[in-house]
């Protein structure tokens, strides 16, 4: 008697291939020729260069044509719980730092390993969504650095136009924006120990806040960039359903190569390779780069724009001697204590590849597989070198409830990279750096939330085996820790800054405020890249904001009618 199939051998099987089916159908990319001149080019259609291709495409007389290096997202990039595993795959550029003197010294060849998103969506395809918008002080010290017109009031009511939040309690606290094109809810699953971080915090003195509302400091359960419990990527909210505009052209794996400047130092055309030959296609009016901090200023260089110096070491010709790629910044991180519970809770997983969480998730959008990669809780904290009067945390701590054994070998490795892969960062050349790095993670703070009594009900206990090469230090003392973080010392995935934005006379930037190239006609830098000082939180919802504002201001709109009521939080429903 041959054996009945189950329901879930059945549906699983079926479920997959409808999934699949109506994801490709949702991005299918229109054959239309591709014509010699369009009036704006945009290169990298991740974070900002998805807004401003949809932004300024709004306008049917405007034709735009935006090339992204990557291909389409697929089903895996749709899971947030598996937002770990694309690193490493072809969604990656796969950079490297150069090797670390004071940081990384327990990671292989002391570099930490770079992740930055290449597809539609671009880095917004990987991360890890949680929806930050770090510190209104933030964006007025841009102001105070030259940067007019992107304090904290010019810059929220873009936060505003881009969201649609989704959450009730939060969406109309008078700080969210509804209607937008970008999805922000809090996972549709919060395991029990998601919930327990909060109530440590509000122990520890931490109350639980919106942590993009009027106070920063405190603990929270994120919310983050998805839509019904799936990845809410750029490429989703700002693309997927304007596909067929015939005025925008959207082409993958289209590598741009180059930016020609002409003789009267105007930017004319963009050269990129496509289907095995380089193509070249002119721009009317401008030329956006959005590439990403890593690829817009190499791009920069690339075409003759940068330090002379360096320029002319590479045998580059030398159009604009600027200092292209000299102000990069990142968060550093280290994920130095750990917790051992009895609980069968931490996510291992082996433990949620199970097919009726897949059905779950499929069907509802809800389970496991909603949990923001890992990520069920944010700590905004200040550490002893912060000020105290302030509300200017200086450290953020990221509750992760997965255990060290899900890892799957998945270590911090060599990527096989060419020279154009490795990217010169140093980690802890302040020395008050690695001292809030480990006051942030000290025995105040991160032991004290995992050993507090919420924690109890799982007999928490700290995971006690020494980190390798700490041996010598008393266990988490100061020493301790410190060693501790320069061992094991992570990117946060942050990288900004390296065509800084501000006064043009300022001889350390690149872009003045309109985020025009100092020197260049018809060039402009919108993406992580422009940061005069990054942000006291994650960057992808302030890059969006640069992509929205950006969007204005190529197309003349004046901040006034952008101030005015036209983007109020309560003119917006939930939709
Ligand atoms: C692993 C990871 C986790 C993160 N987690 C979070 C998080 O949880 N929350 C948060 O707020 N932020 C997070 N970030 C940071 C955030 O996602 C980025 O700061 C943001 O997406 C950067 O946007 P961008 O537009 O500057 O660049 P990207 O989004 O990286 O876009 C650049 C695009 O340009 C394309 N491109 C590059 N070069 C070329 C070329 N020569 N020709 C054509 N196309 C090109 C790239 O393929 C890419 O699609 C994370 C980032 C990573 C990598």
């Amino acid at each position: 008697m041959p054996s009945l199939l189950s329901f879930e051998q059945v549906m699983l099987p079926l479920l997959t291939a409808f999934f699949f089916r109506a994801w490709d159908r949702q991005f299918e990319m229109k054959q239309r020729r591709i014509e010699s001149e369009y009036d704006y080019v945009i290169v990298g259609a991740g974070s900002a260069g998805a807004v401003l291709a949809n932004r300024l495409s709004e306008d049917v007389l405007t034709k735009v044509l935006l090339l992204e290096a990557g291909g389409l997202p697929d089903v895996m990039t749709e899971v947030p719980l598996f937002a770990g595993e694309l690193q490493q795959s072809s969604f990656d550029w796969g950079y490297t730092t150069e090797p670390q003197e004071t940081a990384c010294l327990g990671q292989v060849e002391r570099r930490s390993h770079w992740p930055r998103g290449k597809g539609l969506g671009g880095s917004s395809l990987i991360n890890y969504m949680l929806y930050v918008r770090g510190n209104s002080r933030d964006y007025d010290n841009w102001v105070q650095q030259g940067a007019h017109g992107w304090s904290w009031k010019d810059v929220f009511p873009y936060f505003l136009k881009s969201e649609d939040n989704r959450n009730p309690d939060i969406a109309y606290n008078g700080y969210h924006g509804r209607g937008g094109p970008l999805t922000v809810e809090t996972p549709a699953y919060i395991s029990p120990l998601g919930h327990r971080f909060v109530e440590a915090g509000k122990i520890l003195g931490y109350p639980n806040v919106d942590i993009n509302g009027p106070i920063q400091s405190g603990f929270t359960v994120p919310q983050g960039t998805v839509r019904n419990g799936a990845r809410c990527s750029t490429s989703k909210a700002y693309l997927q359903d304007i596909m067929d505009r015939p005025n925008l052209k959207v082409l993958i794996n289209a590598h741009v190569t180059k930016i020609y400047i002409d003789n009267k130092r105007r930017a004319r055309a963009v050269q990129f390779d496509y289907e095995g030959l380089s193509r070249t296609v002119f721009a009317r009016r401008e030329i956006v780069l959005a590439a990403g901090a890593i690829n817009t200023p190499q791009l920069l260089m690339l075409s003759g724009i940068g330090v002379r110096n360096h320029l002319e070491s590479l045998g580059l010709p030398v159009i604009a001697d600027l200092p292209v790629g000299l102000n990069l910044q990142d968060h550093v991180g280290s994920a130095g204590v750990h917790f051992l519970i009895d609980k069968p809770y931490s996510i291992i997983l082996p433990r949620y590849k199970k097919s009726y969480l897949i059905h779950d998730f499929l069907l509802r959008g809800g389970g496991p597989l909603t949990i923001l990669g890992g990520c069920e809780g944010l700590g905004f904290i200040k550490t002893p070198f912060a000020n105290a009067s302030e509300d200017f945390p200086d450290a953020e701590i990221h509750f992760i409830s997965s255990s060290p054994s899900s890892d799957g070998g998945r270590t911090i490795r060599k990527v096989q990279g060419i020279g154009s892969k490795v990217c010169i960062y140093i980690y802890f050349n302040h020395p008050d750096d690695i001292k809030t790095l480990r006051d942030g993670m000290s025995l105040k703070i991160s032991i004290n939330v995992g050993l507090s009594e919420p924690f109890k009900a799982f007999n928490t206990t700290l995971f006690e085996p020494p980190f390798p090469g700490c041996e010598k230090h008393q266990m988490w003392g100061d020493d301790y820790l410190e060693c501790v973080a320069k061992t094991y010392s992570i990117t946060i995935y942050h990288p900004v800054g390296t065509c800084k934005m501000g006064d043009p006379s300022d001889p350390t930037t690149v872009v003045d405020s309109k985020l025009r190239v100092k020197g260049i006609k018809s060039l402009r830098v919108a993406d992580a890249s422009i940061m005069p000082t990054i942000v006291s939180g994650n960057t992808n919802a302030p890059v969006i904001m640069i992509g929205e504002k950006a969007a204005d201001l190529i197309r003349g709109v004046i901040p006034n009618e952008v101030n005015d009521k036209k983007w109020s939080t309560t003119k917006f429903s939930v939709l």
